[in-house]
């Protein structure tokens, strides 16, 4: 059984090359970790006493503002980043897909980037063979699939990258919003896709700020807020709090209809 435990964990940054004035004015400003100067080192406290258990089936959204300190758990929660004070366990496979250029070699060709990408990602070689012509396809590129990578746009990056994400059997997938990334027409068609590789997955946590996508993939959500946990419960109940109005009031009857919503839900529970 995968899961994720948390105790009061700190995640802290020492800033050696701070340059002292520049910090006054941003000791100031409203986004990001808060800057503590006590020592002769300023250090940014980008997670503050974080205390969660997360499960097997857990589907949850990361929410808050610019710096409040989703990517920064994310990481924790990979195991990428040990916490400064506090402790953390980790038990499952972790694919942690925040940036879906790592792990692509520009010089070697598409076939074998998604060869690479997929070991990364946990795969086994044999694995991820038997999925090879399946990513091809899905992915459009045809015959650039044996140019080298530094061949392709932004784009046809995007959807080698997705193809093999979408491909992968993770135990614990932690994604960050970048994976949005992408035209509007290939997103409608890797979001089935995503669907399917969430409900393969153990455990999910999204940081993602499209209320649609997180209702789409999750059911529960963290408000991160100034480093802190400032709210951990239902999606719907915790992205009313953080935006201030229910998610589901601006949603046309085909996007509730799209994300399995039905009226009886919305008129049972504050839908009104
Ligand atoms: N490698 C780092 N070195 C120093 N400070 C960092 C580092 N990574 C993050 N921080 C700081 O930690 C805080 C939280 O950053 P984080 O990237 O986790 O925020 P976020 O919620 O993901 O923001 P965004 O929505 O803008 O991506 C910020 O104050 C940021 O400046």
């Amino acid at each position: 059984m995968v899961s994720i435990d948390v105790w009061n964990a700190s995640v802290d940054f020492p800033i050696f090359d701070a340059k002292s004035r520049s910090l006054k004015k941003l000791a100031l400003g409203k986004v990001g970790g808060k800057i503590g100067s006590e020592g002769r080192v300023p250090i940014i406290e980008a997670l503050h006493d974080i205390t969660l258990s997360l499960k097997d089936g857990d589907r949850v959204g990361l929410v808050g503002h610019n710096g409040a300190g989703k990517s920064t758990l994310l990481r924790l929660l990979a195991g990428i980043y040990e916490p400064t004070r506090g402790h953390s366990r980790i038990v499952g496979k972790v694919a942690p897909v925040f940036d879906l250029g790592v792990g692509m070699d520009p010089e070697i060709s598409g076939y074998e980037n998604i060869m690479i990408r997929g070991l990364f990602l946990g795969m086994t070689r044999k694995q991820m063979e038997a999925r090879v012509n399946d990513i091809a396809e899905f992915t459009e590129l045809g015959d650039y699939l044996q140019m080298p990578l530094r061949t392709y746009s932004t784009g046809m990056r995007v959807r080698l990258a997705l193809g093999v994400v979408t491909s992968i059997d993770p135990e614990i997938l932690l994604l960050d919003e970048g994976i949005g990334a992408v035209d509007a027409a290939f997103m409608a068609k890797a979001r089935d896709r995503l669907k399917d590789l969430v409900k393969r997955s153990g455990l999910l946590v999204f940081a993602n700020h499209s209320d649609e996508t997180l209702l789409d993939f999750c059911d529960s959500a963290i408000w991160m807020d100034e480093g802190r946990v400032k709210m951990h419960g239902g999606l719907r109940e915790v992205l009313t709090e953080y935006k201030g109005h229910d998610p589901f009031e601006r949603m046309s009857a085909e996007q509730l209809a799209r994300l399995g919503y039905t009226s009886p839900v919305l008129s049972g529970n504050g839908g009104e």
